[in-house]
């Protein structure tokens, strides 16, 4: 008799089968082979580096002895479907179709049919397919299992599978696939944050603590979680973003901290399971450096001071230090603060600073996101529900994120894409200062500090009808706005902090000064968000301590070359182009069998240089 989990894998594969048909393949049609080359290959290589390195450096060598008599293939996808990388035996390449497992080839269900890769993209899941069950019979020789991965932000990195054209067990794949995949993820959280952030791994004894299949939750010096691992949030059974450890667990954060680093300690949830838990402080040390100026060491109370996580937040720009200031001054008071500003200009970020400043910061800051939450689902997730409330709830209610919020803050971002139903009954907690359950009768009182964010004018919504405006009236005690990036003065301060933000190595990095004339010259149109990005990859690139214009990358040089083409600057012209080589460059190039790497090396120049000379003599 099939058991639950058969008629769930029959079902996707038939449903994978299914678009198959509609894309109109044969089941002995050819593989239709869509591959990325020469410099678009490398932009998807290293645009996905840190998933590779981390792939390659931290991962892989730990299973070397699982692999080495599996007859396995390990590919590494993007979540495009292209292959990045592929590990294992040759024999695929030499014996069955070699350009389907070159680099760069897509593996998307609607080119290669069902398999792994394709499918666990389509699916978003960990998926298993046999042998007979690829829908192209030349990819019937294996059997493949691919795992999607996530990264820190839970956002899809790329996917990992292992192929067999052995009949080995069909659970040692599936088993190493979702093994490696944790790993990953686990790495993958652990680079990000380890610098700045403490780790606390957590299982049920001190013995398999080590294990990939711990939870993870990464905290800040306040104790607020900032990442988890999907493990955590399973065990926890709730969704942990911006909750605080003492939410959690039964255990002061202090105690937590003076346990010593790497020793397992028992604490237990606030649902009363036992587990073992081990701190892992940050690689660099957190803290606040003593101020002989700060009179509070002294006991004394400062009440007219900038907190200080807002005052981190000041880099010298006026309008920001305007907003700073204001902020500071009704901070604990029982006003609310609608915060304007394009997207990417830091909002979220503001708001964080200003709740660790708050004299509620030891209680959540409950973050909803009113355009992200399905229209219709809304309502419920504001306001929660009684049990049985309507289809599909879930059977124990749900106490809603309005109370979740509770004596701490509740920040509705992009408040102006709240649906109207949604905005009357905010309006009756507002006023009333309790909240009713969908499906219920009974007001509970909830005490919050309101923050709002809106990128859009709500008085020209007011205006159209699509906003309430006695709800205007009652979210905008203080209007607040903050400044885009390229009206700010204090870029090259700002490009410093980023750069000490995204650089992992122990090394101080530098920006040249022609590109940090070019970070202030361009406009930003995406803001500190899209500022954060172009350093994160000239981090990548840059081969030494300075990032020169060359580790730039092209998307944003093609931005700026078009938002500054009226313009006269000269600067641009001359920093844009690349450095001038000899003649013999070509030759060096062919020379190293058209080797971009080597030949770079052997001109003493960077890759991205020799890839901008070969484009520009067509040869990529
Ligand atoms: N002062 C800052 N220092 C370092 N990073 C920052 C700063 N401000 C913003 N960022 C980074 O910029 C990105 C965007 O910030 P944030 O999400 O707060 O913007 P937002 O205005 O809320 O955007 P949206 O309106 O699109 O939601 C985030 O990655 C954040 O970490």
């Amino acid at each position: 008799m099939a058991t639950n989990i058969d008629k769930k894998h029959l079902s996707m594969i038939e449903h994978s089968w299914q678009r198959c048909r509609e894309f109109g393949l044969l089941h002995n049609s050819e593989p239709i082979i869509d591959i990325q080359n020469g410099q678009i290959l490398s932009e998807n290589i290293e645009q996905h580096a840190r998933l590779l390195s981390t792939t390659q450096q931290k991962v892989l060598p730990f299973y070397d002895s699982l692999l080495a008599n599996s007859n396995c293939l390990i590919t590494l996808a993007s979540p495009s479907g292209h292959v990045l990388n592929n590990w294992g035996e040759q024999r695929f390449f030499n014996q069955h179709q070699p350009q389907v497992f070159q680099n760069g080839v897509n593996w998307k269900e609607s080119l290669i049919g069902t398999n792994a890769i394709g499918t666990a993209l389509e699916t978003g899941s960990i998926v298993q397919v046999f042998h007979d069950e690829h829908f192209l019979s030349s990819n019937r020789f294996m059997t493949g299992s691919a795992a999607p991965l996530f990264d820190a932000e839970r956002k899809m990195a790329g996917v990992l599978s292992i192929a067999s054209d052995a009949y080995i067990p069909s659970s040692h794949t599936l088993g190493m696939v979702k093994l490696m995949s944790q790993a990953i993820e686990n790495q993958l959280i652990v680079s990000q944050f380890h610098r700045n952030h403490f780790l606390l791994w957590f299982n049920t004894s001190p013995e398999n603590i080590d294990s990939q299949w711990s939870s993870l939750l990464v905290f800040n010096e306040q104790g607020m979680i900032v990442s988890a691992n999907r493990r955590a949030e399973i065990v926890l059974g709730q969704d942990l973003a911006l909750q605080s450890l003492e939410q959690l667990f039964d255990i002061k954060l202090e105690k937590l901290l003076s346990h010593p680093s790497f020793t397992p300690a028992e604490i237990r949830s606030k649902e009363k399971f036992s587990y073992y838990a081990m701190t892992i402080p940050p690689s660099i040390p957190v803290g606040r450096k003593i101020d002989f100026r700060d009179t509070s060491a002294a006991g004394a109370q400062k009440t007219t001071t900038t907190p200080f996580d807002l005052q981190k937040l000041d880099t010298g720009d006026p309008q920001l230090a305007k907003a700073i200031k204001q902020v500071s001054r009704l901070i604990n008071k029982d006003i609310p603060i609608l915060i304007h500003g394009e997207t990417g200009v830091g909002k979220e970020v503001f708001v964080n600073a200003m709740h660790q400043s708050s004299q509620r910061k030891h209680s959540p800051l409950i973050a909803v996101n009113c355009a992200a939450i399905p229209p219709d689902l809304v309502e419920s997730e504001l306001f929660g529900y009684e049990k049985g409330a309507f289809t599909g709830a879930n059977q124990k209610g749900s106490i809603g994120l309005i109370r979740k919020a509770d004596k701490g803050t509740l920040f509705l971002d992009e408040l102006g894409d709240m649906p109207l139903n949604v905005q009357a009954r905010l309006l009756r907690v507002l006023q009333e200062r309790t909240v009713t359950p969908l499906g219920s009768t009974a007001a509970y009182p909830v005490d919050f500090k309101l923050v709002s964010a809106t990128n859009r004018n709500l008085k020209d919504d007011v205006q159209q009808g699509t906003f309430r405006q006695d709800l205007y009236y009652r979210v905008t005690g203080l209007n607040l706005s903050l400044p885009s990036l390229r009206e700010r003065s204090d870029k090259e301060v700002l490009v410093q902090r980023l750069l000490e933000k995204c650089n992992e190595s122990s090394q101080e990095i530098t920006v040249s000064p022609d590109v940090l004339k070019l970070f202030c010259q361009h406009p930003w149109p995406g803001n500190i968000r899209q500022m954060v990005s172009v350093i994160q990859i000239a981090v990548a690139m840059a081969d030494g301590n300075t990032i020169m214009i060359d580790d730039l990358p092209d998307d944003f040089m093609h931005d700026i070359q078009h938002s500054h083409a009226d313009s006269n600057v000269t600067l641009l012209s001359s920093a844009i182009s690349a450095p001038e080589l000899d003649d013999n460059w070509l030759e060096t190039y062919e020379q190293c069998g058209r080797n971009v790497s080597a030949a770079a090396k052997e001109l003493s120049i960077s890759r991205n240089t020799l890839y901008k000379r070969l484009r520009e003599r067509g040869l990529r």
